[in-house]
């Protein structure tokens, strides 16, 4: 079992902004969705971690080692997936991934060519092995930044927005990829998209404004709203009224008609029962605690 334990983490950039403030996470095997808006913190506890900035006090341990005094330990463990690769040379998938398999110290040339096959068979890239990365669709490219990631058999993925711009398939079968090699490792999703934490992640936090606001299963974060969320068709011009006397936590169009939904430990007048979902924790645990 694999273990990542962040204590008491905090980070300010040069301009003044605490990106961290004091973050505490104990992470093991599997996968874990850390959740937040635009600018909450997510990419700099990410780049924290893989030890591309240090911080300005806390610790992070992996598998016992202190790794931010010992960098190198964790850079040999992990496998980075960042949201987009930016230009690919005019290479071949094979040729690609031998090159990075070099760089990632898989000194042995047969132990490269069997782990690059095995990956490329596992994303299923195995047909396209010869194309040039460039011309794939922005499915294979995850898929391939995927085989990438998993050179050198890493003990911890970060994956930074993996999904972003890919269609419905693409994204269900990327995220069904991710989740079957989080059965060994950490695999740590940063997303905005709650539905692929709450179908992929047994464990998951939310962070706003650095701190952690929320940590543990989605069936827990959900499960502290049974019984207190409610919904209603309004019209749009009630809006701001219900805003400054409730507490909304969702609103949708529903064929043109706007429904709101609110957080409230009585019924309020007018209102339906509604299930919780993690998107209502989410915007709970975001804007009312
Ligand atoms: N290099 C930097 N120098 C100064 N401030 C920074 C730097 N990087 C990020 N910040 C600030 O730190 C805060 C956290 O940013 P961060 O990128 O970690 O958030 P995020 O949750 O990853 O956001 P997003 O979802 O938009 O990527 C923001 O206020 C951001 O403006």
């Amino acid at each position: 079992m694999n273990r990542l334990c962040i204590d008491q983490l905090s980070l300010t950039y040069r301009n003044g902004i605490k990106a961290l403030n004091n973050i505490s996470l104990d992470i093991t095997n599997g996968m874990f969705g850390l959740l937040g808006p635009n600018g909450a913190g997510k990419s700099s506890l990410m780049k924290t971690i893989v030890g591309l900035q240090k911080p300005d006090s806390g610790t992070i341990i992996f598998n016992g080692v202190d790794v931010i005094r010992q960098p190198a330990f964790m850079r040999k463990q992990l496998g980075f997936l960042p949201q987009d690769f930016g230009v690919y040379p005019k290479t071949s998938a094979y040729d690609l991934l031998q090159h990075l398999a070099v760089l990632k110290g898989i000194d042995s040339a047969a132990v490269r060519k069997a782990q690059i096959l095995y990956l490329l068979e596992k994303v299923n890239l195995y047909h396209a092995k010869d194309k040039e990365v460039h011309t794939f669709s922005g499915g294979m490219k995850q898929r391939f930044g995927i085989a990438q990631t998993l050179l050198g058999n890493p003990r911890i993925v970060i994956a930074d927005e993996p999904t972003a711009g890919l269609d419905p398939e693409e994204r269900n079968r990327f995220n069904i990829l991710l989740s079957e090699i989080s059965e060994k490792i950490i695999v740590i999703l940063s997303t905005h998209i709650v539905e692929d934490v709450r179908n992929l992640c047994p464990q998951m936090a939310v962070i706003k404004e650095g701190a952690l606001q929320a940590a543990g299963s989605p069936a827990q974060m959900i499960n502290t709203l049974a019984g207190k969320v409610w919904t209603k068709q309004i019209h749009t011009s009630e809006l701001s009224s219900y805003e400054s006397s409730c507490k909304i936590i969702g609103r949708q169009l529903i064929a043109g008609a706007m429904h709101i939904t609110v957080f409230s430990g009585k019924q309020p007048q007018g209102f339906h029962p509604l299930t919780p979902t993690l998107e209502h924790a989410y915007f709970h645990t975001l804007y009312h605690q």
